[in-house]
Order: structure tokens, then C-alpha cells, then sequence
């Protein structure tokens, strides 16, 4: 290397002997980033060997039942996740590859597939189903709810995604789901929600319902309504998350609404604004849970830091 020419090129600086002797090179610095990625590498390893163990308990309990996905594990882990993090590294970041060791790990565990609504968007339903379970876990698309709610019904133990709002297409697709022996709402996701998430199409997670490790915090009701109107809908809007889909004869409609348990609103008092609004209600289902909703809120002061705690 051309020293002279180097040094020639350099931005004009002050340099004392000291700060230049402890200037750490490329070089090093790139060890460094080796050092750290063997690191990496060898607790990834170490981790697959503690699932190992853990397939081999679950096993011996007897707990294992057809998905090996536990909602109210990985919504506290993602939400502990996101409240550490520090630096520059952006939390989309962080968060994909936490949700594809997670998931993939689960698909390890016991191998599953992914089938998901398209009716209403390929391109996003695709980028939320590869954002939080990866490429390893297969991806079937499906052209409307029903036919993921049927697909998830016949598997042991897949996963299935559906808009968690209102979409024309998917129909009252939650009816599915009442009764025994059906598929349940297991999980909403983001399981960390904010308003620029890179994949942040709103999904239900169904599946058959999990034994040990559901999450009870905000409960999936589906409700058949006669006399449904404007007024009605007006009032449930503050009181619950609801989804309504027109059904059978013109004054009814399919409802599904979610409800956070031990709050202010339960399901007596949605009972009741309904019937003081005029509507009557033929039918409640319970159709499944999932963990409260959390939001991450942006620091303000640069992307993916977290403001510091006083
Ligand atoms: C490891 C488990 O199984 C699954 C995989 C997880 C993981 O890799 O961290 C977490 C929760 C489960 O969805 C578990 O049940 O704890």
C-alpha cells in the first residue's frame, strides 16, 4: 500500500500518538464481528439442543398436542424482546429474526404449514405469514377464509391467517369455528403492534385448540344478531373490536367480537347495548382467544432505540 499517498489523501486532522495507538483497524474490528457471529452461531446450536430436551419433557408429560405453538410463550416473549432492545439495529429487524427462530423452532418441534387467506391482498397476507413464521415453514394460500378454516380443521396441527378485519370476500368465516371439535382463534398478530410495521396486516392465528399454554386475555365471541342497524353498530364501536358481516335475511348480521377479559366491557354488557339499541341476539359462540394487544410506541429521538428510561 502507498503510504505517502494515503496519507496524503486523508482529511486533515489532529491526531494524538495516544488516540492513534488505541484506534482499533479493520482488521480487528472484523475479528471482532467473526468472534461475535461463532457466538451467534453456537447459541443457536445450543438452543436447538434445549428444544430437543424440551420435545423429550413434553413428551414424557404427555403435553404435546397437534401444533407445537404455545400463543401466551410468544406473546410474552416478543413483548420482553422489544421492551429491551437498544442501538441502532432497526426493531423490524430484531423482531423478524426473533419470529423466525421462534417459529421455526416450533416447526422443528412438530412440522406444521402455514395456510392463509389471500382473498384480500396476496402481497401483504404473504409478507405477514413470512414475517412471523419464515420461509422453512411451508406457505398455502388460499382464496377466502373458508377454505383455510376447513384446511386447518383436517391438519393435526397447521396454522391458519385470516384478516382480522372486515373483509367482503371472507364472509362470516368465524362461524366456523363454533361448537366442539373446530378450529379456534389462537392468536392476533403482530404480536407487537405499531403504526409502520413492515408487515403489519392485522391476522387471526386459528388452529385446533391448544391444551396447555392458550392465552385467555382477550376473548373471540361470535354472535348471531337480528335487527341489526346503524344505532347498534354505533354503539358497540367504543365498547368492543367487531367485525360484522351481513347474514341470512336483510336485518341480521354475523358478529365477531373481541373482548378483554376482567375489563371495563364484558360480553353481558355488549349484550345489552345491542338490545338497547334495537337488535336482538339469537346466538353467542365463544370462537377463541388471544393475548391483550400491545403497542410499541416509536422513540422519538432516532429509528429502533428505544427512548432511555429515567
Ligand atoms: C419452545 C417451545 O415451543 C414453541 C417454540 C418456542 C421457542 O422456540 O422459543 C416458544 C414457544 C412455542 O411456540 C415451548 O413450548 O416453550
Amino acid at each position: 500500500m502507498d503510504m505517502k499517498a494515503h496519507t496524503q489523501d486523508a482529511p486533515q486532522r489532529a491526531v494524538s500518538p495516544a488516540s492513534a495507538a488505541a484506534a482499533p483497524d479493520l482488521g480487528s474490528l472484523r475479528a471482532e464481528i467473526d468472534r461475535i457471529d461463532a457466538q451467534m452461531h453456537a447459541l443457536l446450536i445450543e438452543r436447538s439442543q434445549i428444544i430437543d430436551r424440551l420435545v423429550a419433557v413434553k413428551r414424557a408429560q404427555g403435553s404435546e398436542s397437534g401444533s407445537a405453538f404455545r400463543p401466551a410463550r410468544e406473546a410474552s416473549m416478543m413483548r420482553r424482546l422489544v421492551d429491551r432492545h437498544r442501538g441502532i439495529l432497526p426493531l423490524d429487524t430484531v423482531e423478524g429474526i426473533w419470529r423466525v427462530i421462534i417459529s421455526t423452532f416450533t416447526y422443528v418441534q412438530a412440522p406444521y404449514a402455514v395456510h392463509a387467506d389471500l382473498a384480500s391482498g396476496e402481497a401483504a397476507m404473504r409478507d405477514a405469514s413470512r414475517f412471523h413464521f419464515g420461509f422453512t415453514v411451508p406457505f398455502i394460500g388460499h382464496m377466502g377464509a373458508s377454505g383455510v378454516v376447513a384446511a386447518v380443521a383436517r391438519s393435526r396441527g397447521d396454522l391458519g391467517l385470516v384478516p382480522a378485519f372486515a373483509s367482503p370476500s371472507a364472509g362470516a368465516w368465524w362461524t366456523a369455528l363454533e361448537g366442539p371439535h373446530t378450529p379456534k382463534i389462537i392468536a392476533r398478530l403482530p404480536f407487537v403492534e405499531r403504526a409502520d410495521h413492515p408487515a403489519g396486516l392485522p391476522v387471526f392465528c386459528i388452529a385446533h385448540p391448544v391444551t396447555d399454554g392458550a392465552v385467555t386475555e382477550v376473548e373471540a365471541w361470535s354472535l348471531h344478531v337480528s335487527g341489526w342497524n346503524a344505532q347498534a353498530a354505533r354503539a358497540l364501536a367504543p365498547l368492543a373490536d367487531v367485525i360484522a358481516v351481513p347474514d341470512r335475511g336483510l336485518d341480521g348480521a354475523a358478529l365477531l367480537a373481541s373482548i378483554p377479559v376482567g375489563g371495563a366491557v364484558s360480553l353481558d354488557t355488549v349484550l345489552a347495548a345491542l338490545r338497547e339499541s334495537g337488535a336482538s341476539v339469537r346466538a353467542a359462540a365463544l370462537v377463541g382467544s388471544h393475548a391483550s394487544r400491545y403497542t410499541h410506541a416509536p422513540a422519538l429521538h432516532a429509528p429502533g432505540t428505544h427512548a432511555p428510561t429515567a
